[in-house]
């Protein structure tokens, strides 16, 4: 529940407070740049120098001086008057001569007012502290929405961020500068409740102290005692007394405190030390400024940058998620639909599956309304509900109903019959996890069904069909659901290269090599360019004549450069047809599908990969990508070397260059040759021992029987650890991409 709060807050103040943020970002960024300066151009004291020292060979060279100040970035300034000329003079401190006129940056200035107030004084700070009040909030609710996305906070640090470009250019650079971001909030709010007196500041009290009369003379300042002990290291400023006020005292505050000196005994008449409060206050204000500490002033500044990339990056995300909802021609108003139908979904998929279900339910003659299951209601006239929810992270709702369950668990069951269809991937542990929640919920509230709950693999059309069917049985009416798989947007490609395998007792198989062209930075940004994709992603083809897309998994990943899949002619196959005719030069269209449970990610941990025929594609792109020579053991099962042996010689050529730590092969159809993968891995059924104990992750990908035989065999393999195919699932070691 929190959560969905989080988001909105997130949304509505990046929206909003954002654009103060931006110029609070900028001219923050402008402002870092004057420490670095200043600290780089210093002529600073040499280290342990007595501040006895310093004043006196600055008094000697400076005529009429009345206070020296070290400056956070450890330039010494004299301020003097001499005749009724003021002065602020940059010091040598080695010999206290004058090296210029001091003068403060008016840029820096104008920058820094405009930085806090706004150029509005008490009202622009209260803003600009109501901004910083926003940043932190931001801060605080992306992280949540972040460590969501990934599945849990411990994936926050490392775990993969998947999306658009300007999905994950937002969560990459948030990830990176979210202390930072936050610290600059925090600190901000403490110096603004510090201005207006909301925390108790060293309220600077001077003691009542003077100077004793007396015949005395002024004791030099070199001799006094209190500032020969004392270190300009922690110079703050020290004041000379009036050459015409007798009783007058010397003032000098440093990190430690503030002390008062008669000027003719050089008696200490008083010392405060920093209070708890000062000292806090200090450091805040350097941590804020990155005054003194120009390492942390350009992290400061890099912060400031990212506050525009933020921003727009965040707009463009907000901009994508509103056109995802599809536009349904015939969406009954709730209070009027007899069956309503709510959809949670993260990547928009589900909205196609609900798109087919309400226009077969509206063409049957029923009043349809279909909304996001945050707007769950059961109005009066329902006669029935469906629920269509996609799970994410450890199965877990998707971003925008995240609320939604505590919403309909509060409700009162009614008559109405609620019937929840889920849609996950068997890849991940939580198979379906948010749509079961979502069902045990209901039942235990009391809420009638007009089918049990059913979950859906992979968004597969087939088995949604077999759930309408169901549906037409249960509610006694002829539904036809024609569902089309909603297409993303298309991406031409061009075909650079095929390698041909003309097969023998196998169907001949081509490797094709494919390249896309660059839209641009600003498409990508809109992520309208060629999404980044990695080895076991899906690409989807829609072939001439056909509206359905056919899957193939890619050998290779966006950072090869080009796109890579192996095809099998299927007899009669329109696609692999389709794409069997192609020649270097012809050009087709595409979209990518992630695969999240199947890819591969960085792995510290050895890699079996096991594949037969053209499932050795995604792993064989495992491979390519393998640069930092993760160890990987691949088992290939294949017919007869001379004619589905694929990706043979890159794969003899990865082993050289130690990208594939092993290879093992079994040919099933010559004398000798091994017989099925399984078998190979039987052979070696030690080293996979070894390997799992070790941690090791595996990907498995061929036929649906070639996987079962593979995962018989490793759970007899296995068994003496103690292990099984299941567990290892469970545990996210395992998965398969089966076809
Ligand atoms: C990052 C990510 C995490 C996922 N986590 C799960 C999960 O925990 N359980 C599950 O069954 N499916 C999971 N899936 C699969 C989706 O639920 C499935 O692809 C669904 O059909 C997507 O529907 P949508 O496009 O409407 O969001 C995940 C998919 C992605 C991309």
């Amino acid at each position: 529940m929190i959560i969905m709060q989080w988001r909105q807050i997130h949304r509505w103040l990046g929206l909003w407070a954002g654009a103060l943020a931006l110029l609070i970002g900028v001219t923050g960024l402008i402002l870092t740049f004057f420490p670095v300066r200043d600290t780089w151009q210093a002529v600073r004291a040499e280290p342990g120098l007595p501040v006895a020292l310093l004043a006196q060979r600055t008094a000697a060279q400076v005529a009429g001086i009345e206070e020296i100040r070290r400056l956070p970035s450890g330039d010494i300034v004299a301020y003097s008057f001499d005749g009724d000329q003021a002065r602020a003079s940059r010091i040598d401190p080695a010999s206290g001569q004058v090296l210029g006129d001091y003068q403060a940056s008016a840029v820096e200035r104008w920058v820094r007012n405009l930085h806090r107030s706004f150029m509005l004084d008490d009202p622009g700070r209260l803003g600009a502290a109501g901004v910083a009040l926003a940043m932190l909030l931001l801060t605080l609710s992306g992280t949540l929405m972040l460590a969501r996305r990934l599945g849990g906070w411990r994936r926050l640090v490392a775990g993969r961020i998947r999306g658009t470009p300007a999905q994950r250019i937002h969560g990459f650079t948030g990830r990176i500068l979210v202390l930072v971001l936050a610290l600059s909030s925090l600190t901000a709010l403490y110096m603004s409740a510090s201005t207006f007196s909301l925390i108790p500041s060293d309220a600077d009290v001077d003691p009542d102290v003077i100077s004793a009369p007396g015949e005395l003379p002024d004791l030099p300042v070199g001799a006094q005692p209190l500032l020969q002990a004392l270190s300009a290291d922690g110079l703050r400023k020290l004041n000379f007394p009036s050459p015409d006020d007798p009783e007058d005292v010397w003032t000098i505050s440093t990190d430690a405190g503030d002390g008062w000196i008669d000027r003719r005994s050089g008696h200490v008449l008083a010392w405060h030390p920093a209070s708890v409060a000062r000292t806090a206050y200090d450091w805040i204000y350097a941590l804020h400024t990155g005054q003194g500490l120009w390492a942390w002033a350009l992290v400061l500044g890099l912060a400031g940058l990212c506050i525009p990339v933020f921003w727009v990056t965040g707009f463009l995300i907000w901009r994508q998620g509103r056109v995802q909802v599809p536009r349904l021609e015939n969406n009954s108003p709730a209070r009027r639909a007899d069956t309503l139908i709510f959809v949670a979904s993260e990547g928009g998929t589900t909205w196609g599956f609900a798109q087919a279900l309400h226009e077969a339910l509206a063409r049957n003659g029923h009043a349809v309304h279909t909304a996001p299951l945050e707007r769950f209601q059961v109005p009066e006239s329902a006669r029935q509900v469906f629920i269509l929810a996609a799970s994410y992270g450890d199965g877990q709702a998707p971003a925008h109903a995240a609320r939604a369950l505590d919403r309909i668990a509060r409700l009162t069951a009614g008559t109405v019959p609620v019937t929840v269809l889920g849609f996950g991937d068997r890849q991940f542990p939580a198979f379906c996890g948010y749509a079961e929640a979502l069902d045990r919920t209901l039942r235990a509230a009391g809420w009638p069904q007009t089918l049990p709950l059913d979950c859906i693999h992979q968004q597969s059309a087939q088995q949604f069909d077999r759930w309408g069917a169901a549906l037409s049985r249960a509610l006694g009416e002829e539904l036809a659901l024609n569902y089309v798989p909603r297409i993303p947007p298309l991406f031409p490609l061009e075909v650079v290269e095929r390698q041909d395998y003309a097969g023998g007792t196998a169907d001949p198989t081509v490797i094709l090599r494919l390249r896309w062209q660059d839209s641009g930075a600003m498409a990508r940004l809109m992520g309208r360019s060629m999404p980044h994709f990695e080895a076991g992603d899906l690409v989807g083809i829609v072939p001439p004549g056909s509206p359905v897309p056919r899957y193939y998994s890619l050998a290779s990943g966006f950072r090869d450069g080009f796109l890579e899949i192996c095809v099998r002619r299927m007899p009669g196959g329109v696609c692999s047809g389709f794409l069997h005719g192609l020649k270097p030069g012809d050009r087709i269209q595409a979209f990518i599908k992630s695969n999240p449970g199947f890819t591969l990610g960085v792995s510290r941990h050895p890699v079996v990969l096991i594949g037969a025929g053209t499932g050795v594609a995604p792993l064989a792109g495992f491979i390519r990508g393998n640069v930092r020579k993760t160890p990987m053991f691949l088992y290939f099962g294949a017919r007869n070397p001379d004619e589905d042996f694929y990706f043979g010689t890159a794969l003899r050529h990865w082993l050289e260059e130690g990208r594939l730590s092993a290879l093992r092969t079994a040919f099933s159809r010559i004398k000798d040759g091994g017989g099925y993968v399984q078998d190979a891995l039987r052979r070696d059924a030690d080293r996979l021992r070894a390997l799992v104990a070790q941690g090791a992750v595996l990907r498995v990908c061929g036929s649906r029987p070639m996987a079962a035989g593979v995962a018989e065999a490793l759970n007899e393999i296995l068994r003496p650890l103690g292990l099984d195919v299941r567990g290892l699932r469970e545990r996210g070691r395992y998965a398969e991409d089966v076809f």
